[in-house]
C-alpha cells in the first residue's frame, strides 16, 4: 500500500526530492545544489545533466533515508524553475546546448527589435505576457541560430524543447514529450485563452511548432519513471512550474488569495479565478493551474533578484559564510544610515520590465560597512514586494468582490530569516503569515499527484489543513515606512533615469 507522494522539486539553485505522507506532512527530504555557469554579462546557464542528476540522485536519497521502495509511493509530481530552456536531439537525448536559464539576458536586443516593430500589445493579448527575455520564446530561437547546423534539423523535426518540467519527464519516462498548462503559459508561444501553441507566435521567434511537446492539465498522465531508475515504474501525475505550485500547495484556491514564494527570484501571485485579468500596472496574466480542462488563471508580479541579493552577500562580496547570518548582521545596522541597494543584477523584472539597468547602491557614507549592506540586500526585497502588491491592488480592485484585508502568505528559502519577514509586514503595513510546511512548491505538485489518484482530498478540505506558523504583524510607524518607501521609489527612479 502506498504511504507517500514524492516531489521533485528541480529549482535554479538547487534541486529537492521530498515525500509527503498521508497528511500531507514532510517525511523524508534530500537537496542537492548544483553550478550555476555565468559565461558573460547577464547570461545564466545550466548544464542539463546537472538538472536530471541532482533530481535522480535526490530522489534515490530520500527514498533510501527513509527505507522507502517504489510500491510505497503512490505518485510523483514535478515542479520546477520554469521559463528556462532546454533543446536536445529526439533521437539521441544529447542537448544541443547548455539550458539557457530564465535569469538569462541575451536576448535583450532581439526583443527590443520586436517591440519597436510593434508586437508587443498582440503578444500580450495572446500569452499575458511581456517581450521580455526572461521567457523562452527568444531563447529557444538564440539557441537554433547560434549553435551550427540547429535550424535545419529543427525543421526537420529532429530536435526537441522543453521547460526543465518537460526536460526531466523526456528523461524518467525514456523519451514522452509533455508538459503543462502553467508551464506552457510561460514560453511566450502559448495562447491562455484557447489554451493551445500559436503558430504566428512560433513563427515571430523562429521556432518550428514541431519542436513544441503536449499541453497536458496540471493533474493527470505524465507517464511513469522507467523501471531502473528508482527499482520499479512509479506514476507521474502532476506537474506544475514552481511559482503556480506553491499557490497550489498554499491553497490559494479562491479568488483574491496571494502568495509570495522568496528563493532565487521573488513572484507574488494572485489567483483571479477563470479570468484572465490585464493589467494595467506590467504584472503578468498567467495560468495558476489547469485542472479537468479548466483554467485557472492569475496575475504575477515577476522579480529576478531576491535571495539572489543573499547569495551575493555571500558568494560575491563575501560579508557572510552562510545565508543565515544575514538576518543577524541586518539587524544590528545603523538606523541612522539609509543606504538603498537597488539589485538590477539582471535588468529589473515587474513592474519596470527593464533587462539593460544593472544595480546600484545609494547613501553610502564613510561608516556604511558590511551590516548596512546585509540590511539593503534584504529590504531590497521588501520593496519591490511592496511595488509588487501595490501594482496587484490596483489591478485587483476593480475585481475584487470588497474590500478585505490584504494578508500575504509566504514560503521559499528567505522566509527563514524572521527580520526579513517582519521588514517585509512593516513596509507593506500588512500582515504576513509564514505557514507551518515550508515546502509548498513541492506540496503543490505531490498534491496535484496525490490527488490525482485518490490518495489525497480534492481542493476544499485540502485548504482546509493549510496550518499558520508564525504571523508578523506591522509595527513599524506610519510615518517612518512612507519615509523609507520615497527612499527606495527615488534610488530606482535615479537608476531607471
Ligand atoms: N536564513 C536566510 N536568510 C536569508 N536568505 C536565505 C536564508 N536561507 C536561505 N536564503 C536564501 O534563499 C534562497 C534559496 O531559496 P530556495 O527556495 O531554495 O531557492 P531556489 O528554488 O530558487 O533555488 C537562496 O538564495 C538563499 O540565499
Ligand atoms: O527557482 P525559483 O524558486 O527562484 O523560481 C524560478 C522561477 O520559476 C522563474 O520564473
Amino acid at each position: 500500500m502506498a504511504r507517500y507522494t514524492l516531489a521533485i522539486d528541480q529549482g535554479t539553485t538547487s534541486t529537492r526530492a521530498i515525500l509527503f505522507d498521508d497528511h500531507m506532512h514532510v517525511a523524508g527530504i534530500a537537496q542537492q545544489e548544483f553550478a550555476q555557469h555565468y559565461p558573460a554579462s547577464g547570461w545564466v546557464e545550466h548544464e542539463p545533466d546537472d538538472l536530471w542528476e541532482t533530481s535522480v540522485a535526490t530522489v534515490r536519497r530520500a527514498m533510501k533515508e527513509k527505507g522507502v521502495g517504489p510500491g510505497d509511493i503512490a505518485a510523483i509530481g514535478i515542479t520546477n524553475q520554469r521559463e528556462t530552456a532546454l533543446v536536445w536531439d529526439r533521437r539521441t537525448g544529447e542537448p544541443i546546448h547548455r539550458a539557457i536559464v530564465w535569469q538569462d539576458r541575451r536576448t535583450a536586443a532581439f526583443c527590443s527589435k520586436l517591440k519597436g516593430e510593434g508586437h508587443e500589445a498582440a503578444i500580450t493579448a495572446k500569452t499575458g505576457l511581456l517581450l521580455d527575455p526572461y521567457f523562452s520564446a527568444s531563447k529557444i530561437g538564440w539557441m537554433l541560430d547560434q549553435v551550427k547546423g540547429a535550424r535545419a534539423r529543427a525543421e526537420r523535426g529532429e530536435l526537441a524543447f522543453g521547460t526543465v518540467d518537460t526536460y526531466l519527464l523526456w528523461r524518467l519516462t525514456g523519451g514522452l514529450h509533455v508538459t503543462d498548462a502553467t508551464n506552457a503559459a510561460r514560453t511566450l508561444l502559448y495562447d491562455i485563452h484557447a489554451n493551445r501553441w500559436d503558430e504566428d507566435l512560433c513563427a515571430l521567434f523562429g521556432v518550428p511548432p514541431r519542436m513544441l511537446p503536449e499541453v497536458r492539465d496540471s493533474a493527470g498522465d505524465f507517464g511513469e519513471t522507467q523501471a531502473e531508475l528508482f527499482g520499479a515504474p512509479i506514476k507521474i501525475r502532476g506537474v506544475a512550474g514552481d511559482q503556480q505550485g506553491a499557490t497550489i500547495g498554499q491553497a490559494c484556491f479562491t479568488p483574491g488569495m496571494v502568495k509570495s514564494t522568496y528563493g532565487t527570484g521573488c513572484f507574488a501571485v494572485l489567483n483571479t479565478g477563470e479570468t484572465p485579468i490585464a493589467s494595467k500596472s506590467k504584472l503578468l496574466t498567467t495560468i495558476a493551474y489547469r485542472l479537468n480542462g479548466k483554467t485557472t488563471y492569475a496575475l504575477e508580479g515577476s522579480i529576478f533578484v531576491a535571495g539572489a541579493a543573499v547569495q551575493w552577500l555571500r558568494d560575491g562580496i563575501g560579508i557572510i559564510e552562510e545565508a543565515s547570518q544575514s538576518g543577524t548582521m541586518a539587524e544590528g545596522a545603523d538606523p541612522t544610515q539609509d543606504v538603498y541597494l537597488v539589485p538590477a543584477f539582471v535588468g529589473l523584472g515587474a513592474p519596470h520590465w527593464n533587462p539593460d539597468v544593472r544595480g546600484a547602491l545609494f547613501g553610502l557614507t564613510r561608516n556604511t560597512g558590511p551590516r548596512e549592506l546585509a540590511r539593503a540586500a534584504l529590504e531590497s526585497v521588501c520593496y519591490q514586494t511592496a511595488d509588487l502588491l501595490e501594482a496587484m491592488q490596483a489591478d485587483w480592485a476593480a475585481h475584487a468582490p470588497k474590500d478585505g484585508e490584504t494578508v500575504l502568505r509566504v514560503d521559499g528559502g528567505m522566509v527563514a530569516s524572521d527580520w526579513t519577514m517582519q521588514r517585509l509586514a512593516d513596509l507593506l503595513a500588512a500582515p504576513v503569515d509564514r505557514p507551518e510546511v515550508k515546502e509548498t512548491t513541492a506540496l503543490g505538485s505531490a498534491y496535484l499527484a496525490g490527488m490525482d489518484v485518490g490518495f489525497y482530498p480534492p481542493p476544499e478540505q485540502f485548504a482546509d489543513r493549510w496550518r499558520l506558523e508564525r504571523r508578523f504583524e506591522p509595527s513599524m510607524s506610519a510615518g517612518e515606512r512612507e519615509r523609507k518607501l520615497a527612499g527606495w521609489k527615488d534610488a530606482v527612479r535615479k537608476l531607471l533615469a
